[in-house]
This record gives C-alpha cells, sequence and structure tokens, in this order.
C-alpha cells in the first residue's frame, strides 16, 4: 500500500469529552462546565460532569487500544486540571492523572499525541476576558511551558489548538458555545490571540528543544459552489478565504491572507496587532499541520441574513444553515449523500483538500488529526453493528491513500474517536468510536463491529480494509 512504513494508525479523543471528574482531585473549572450547567444550552442539557470517566478508567480503556493494535493516540489535556486558575499555581494530581495515562500508553508502545487546547478553556481566565484579553495568550504560553516540561521527554507530538474556526466561529459568531458572543470583530481579535498563543507556545518549544514535533490543528472544509454562476463560485472562493486561508496562512506563513485583511482592518479595525505581532508569527510556524475532515460544505451567494440554527436539539438534522448576510451561504447539495446530522459524505473532499493545502503552502508534512462518521448505531442481537461507520472510514482510507500517491507527505490517520463520548451540543446520541459505552450499564465499555475491522486494517497496514 502506498502507508508509508512509519505512517501512524491512530485514534483520538478530547478532555472534556471523554474524562469526567469535572472537579476531582483539584481540578478547576473550564468555561465548558459552566456553560453546559446553563439550561438550555445543551441537547437535554448533557454535559461532560462524568462523560465516559476515563479519568477513572483510561488503564482499561488504553488496554483496549492496544488489544486493537492501536499504533498512536490523539488525547487533549484540560488546562484547568493542571492549572485550576489557568495560571501559576499546579495542580499535581492532574499532571499525575498526565503523566500515568502517557506512561500507560508508552507500555504498549502506542505513540501518544497531545493537543493542548480542545476548547476547555479555564473559566478563571474568561473571567478576564478570555481569547479577547491578550493576557490569555501569554497564560497559555505558561500552561504550554508546564506540558513540555512535565511531558516533553516522553512526548513528540504536540497539537497547539483544535478547530479554531468551531471555538471561535461558534463562540463569537453563532453564540451556541460559550463565551456566547455574536460580533464577528470581536471573533477576530479574540482569533488573533488565539494565533499569538500558538505562537508563543511554538517558541518555547524552540526555546525549549524539545525533541518533537508541534503543530495547528484545523477543519478541513472544501467548499463546491452549487451552480456555475460567478455569484456561486465568488461566494465559494469567499468560503475557501475565510474558512481555510485565514486560519492557516498565519501558522504555516505567518501572515494573514492580505485581501481579507485589508477587508476586516477597513470594516472593523480588526485584527488590532501589538509591537512585534508580525515576527512573532513568521518566525514561529509549524513542523505539521493537523487536517480535520468530515465533510464537504456546498456554496451559494448569499442575499439574506442566515446564522446557525443549531437549536442544540441533538437531533438528526439539527445542524442549521451557516453563513454572511451578503457573503456566502452552504446549502445541501442534490446530488449529496448525507448523515443524519445533515453532513455530506464526500471522500474525494479528502483528497481534494490535502492537495489544496499542499498546493498552497508546500509539502508541509499532514496527519489527518480527526475523520469519523457521527451517527446512531444499529445494535443487533446485542451487537453494535456499526456498518455505515466502517463503510465511511474505508472511503476515507481511499481516498487517503489517493493523496499519498499524488505526492502527500501524510504521516498519521487519527479516527474521530476511539471510544463513544460526549458530543459538545449533541450529547451522547451521535456516536463515533470504535468502542461503545452503556450509559444504562455503568459505562461499560463493549467492542462494536468497527473496533475489529480497523484492528485489521492496522495490522495490514491499510492493506486490508
Ligand atoms: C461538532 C462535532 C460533532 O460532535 O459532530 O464535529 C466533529 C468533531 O469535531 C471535534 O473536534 C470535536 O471535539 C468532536 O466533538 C466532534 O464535534
Amino acid at each position: 500500500s502506498a502507508f508509508p512504513k512509519h505512517f501512524l494508525w491512530g485514534a483520538a479523543t478530547a478532555a472534556y469529552q471523554v474524562e469526567g471528574a469535572h472537579d476531582a482531585d483539584g481540578k478547576g473549572p473550564s468555561i465548558w462546565d459552566r456553560f453546559s450547567h446553563i439550561p438550555g444550552t445543551t441537547y437535554q442539557n448533557t454535559n461532560g460532569d462524568v462523560a465516559v470517566d476515563h479519568y477513572h478508567r483510561f488503564r482499561e480503556d488504553v488496554a483496549l487500544m492496544a488489544e486493537m493494535g492501536l499504533q498512536s493516540y490523539r488525547f487533549s489535556i484540560s488546562w484547568p486540571r493542571l492549572l485550576p486558575t489557568g495560571r501559576g499555581e499546579i495542580n499535581e494530581a492532574g499532571v499525575k492523572f498526565y503523566s500515568d495515562l502517557i506512561d500507560a500508553l508508552l507500555a504498549h508502545n502506542i505513540v501518544p499525541m497531545i493537543t493542548l487546547y480542545h476548547w476547555d478553556l479555564p473559566q478563571a481566565l474568561q473571567d478576564e476576558g478570555g481569547w479577547e484579553a491578550r493576557s490569555t495568550a501569554e497564560a497559555f504560553a505558561e500552561y504550554a511551558r508546564l506540558c513540555y516540561d512535565r511531558f516533553g521527554s516522553r512526548v513528540k507530538l504536540w497539537d497547539t489548538f483544535n478547530e479554531t474556526i468551531v471555538f471561535i466561529g461558534h463562540g463569537y459568531i453563532t453564540g451556541s458555545h460559550p463565551p456566547s458572543v455574536k460580533d464577528p470583530a470581536r471573533a477576530i481579535q479574540a482569533c488573533h490571540h488565539v494565533f499569538i498563543a500558538h505562537a508563543l507556545a511554538v517558541k518555547a518549544f524552540r526555546e525549549m528543544v524539545i525533541d518533537g514535533e508541534i503543530g495547528f490543528v484545523n477543519v478541513l472544509q472544501p467548499h463546491t459552489p452549487l451552480t456555475d454562476k460567478q455569484a456561486d463560485r465568488d461566494a465559494s472562493a469567499l468560503a475557501d478565504a475565510i474558512h481555510t486561508h485565514w486560519l492557516y496562512d498565519p501558522v504555516l506563513l505567518g501572515t494573514y491572507p492580505a485581501a481579507l485583511l485589508a477587508q476586516t482592518q477597513t470594516l472593523w479595525g480588526v485584527p488590532r496587532f501589538a509591537p512585534g505581532d508580525d515576527a512573532l508569527l513568521r518566525e514561529n510556524r509549524c513542523d505539521f499541520i493537523g487536517l480535520n475532515y468530515y465533510r464537504r460544505e456546498t456554496v451559494v451567494a448569499n442575499e439574506e441574513e442566515t446564522r446557525q440554527q443549531s437549536n442544540n436539539s441533538g437531533e438528526p438534522g439539527s445542524g442549521g444553515e451557516f453563513g454572511f448576510k451578503g457573503l456566502f451561504k452552504f446549502v445541501r447539495n442534490p446530488d449529496g449523500v448525507y448523515t443524519d446530522w445533515d453532513w455530506e459524505i464526500w471522500p474525494q473532499g479528502l483528497t481534494d483538500g490535502i492537495m489544496m493545502i499542499k498546493e498552497r503552502y508546500g509539502n508541509i508534512p499532514v496527519y489527518i488529526t480527526e475523520n469519523g462518521l457521527g451517527a446512531k448505531d444499529p445494535i443487533i442481537n446485542g451487537e453494535i453493528v456499526d456498518d455505515p461507520r466502517i463503510e465511511y472510514l474505508r472511503m476515507h482510507i481511499i481516498a487517503l491513500e489517493k493523496a499519498i500517491d499524488l505526492g502527500a507527505d501524510v504521516r498519521g490517520y487519527y479516527p474521530w474517536s476511539f471510544i463513544d463520548l460526549l458530543s459538545w451540543l449533541n450529547g451522547y446520541k451521535k456516536q463515533y468510536g470504535f468502542v461503545y459505552v452503556d450509559h444504562n450499564q455503568d459505562l461499560v465499555r463493549k467492542r462494536k463491529k468497527s473496533f475489529f475491522w480497523y484492528q485489521n486494517v492496522i495490522a495490514s497496514h491499510g492493506e486490508e480494509r
């Protein structure tokens, strides 16, 4: 197969969605602990207080990963578990949890990949302005240095941020994530501080001479115009500029896309740069880019005002529309095949998206840090027969192989997710895992059909899928 010799077959999770133990052993509250307790913000008021209790069951979970033959495990660190107020005093019990998790992974020859920020900002920092305050970027660098110091000799793969478009887009434009702001200008300034935080963390990584690679994880979302009309083609190009160039250029080129930057400066006078920001971005670029691929979006020019109508119902089809007045709007593709949550299944988009990144940024090393099918899995005679997930992953592995054959430097694949976990706004209904969790039976774990299928994909290094 085209998969390189050292290609890593992995799987991914995120702290708030799996750990639980939201206030155990000295952990401080995150903005998701606070937000999810506000009635009506999430599907059936689900939250991560317990999640799937990975904090207490991680040894059992790592044993399942080892049984699967997993070669790498991407997980995130809960910042307030290490630094309850976001900076300063260290919670040693929190450090010990991650240290034990890392040792358990290494004992099973599973390569750890750490994501420093997967949306769970310490609430104490939000109280000081969150990502709108530049001090949060400095606090992030302090948190990153602590993680490098405690885990850097054992962990070689580091992601700074996960899916900035989501936590900034939903946090500051649609308002469906914390801190529930709806203001594009504030979104752009907050996003700038995330890029500064990333650059400061990369700078510290280099100064501390950590033996490893550091990168950024973004949504990879190719756009296709619904018609050949110029207006739709322009709208699709604009969606690429906002969703891709704006979020990738600063961490891969060290600059913002010039035309869009001129527009945001004219419109809202943002982002406001501090002295030295330019150099900071240019001098601290990524060793790799993490791409999270789920779907393609079909785009039309948009006359009327649309906003994410995600009604937090968590029910299939609750995705809602997303768009910007006078700019672009995502619409259903009449020829498309969709998941129950209205995401188009389009494996070709993974091949095309990777080649688009290679075209714009040179042959930057790539990890597919997320890819998976959110579905309500069929249970037949007590077995979880998740054939749709097997088919989805099979098609995307084949699409990935095509990109590698075309010369892309892809180094690993981390399906979302290792285990069924909390889906932020969709509760536990939308399943992604190779491992089922029975919420009616003390969260007992159960191997799905896809667990054994992926075990064989790994054993055959991608040959048998
Ligand atoms: C919104 C949603 C979903 O639940 O479908 O998108 C796909 C996937 O992206 C990840 O970065 C999130 O941590 C994970 O929870 C998932 O979140």
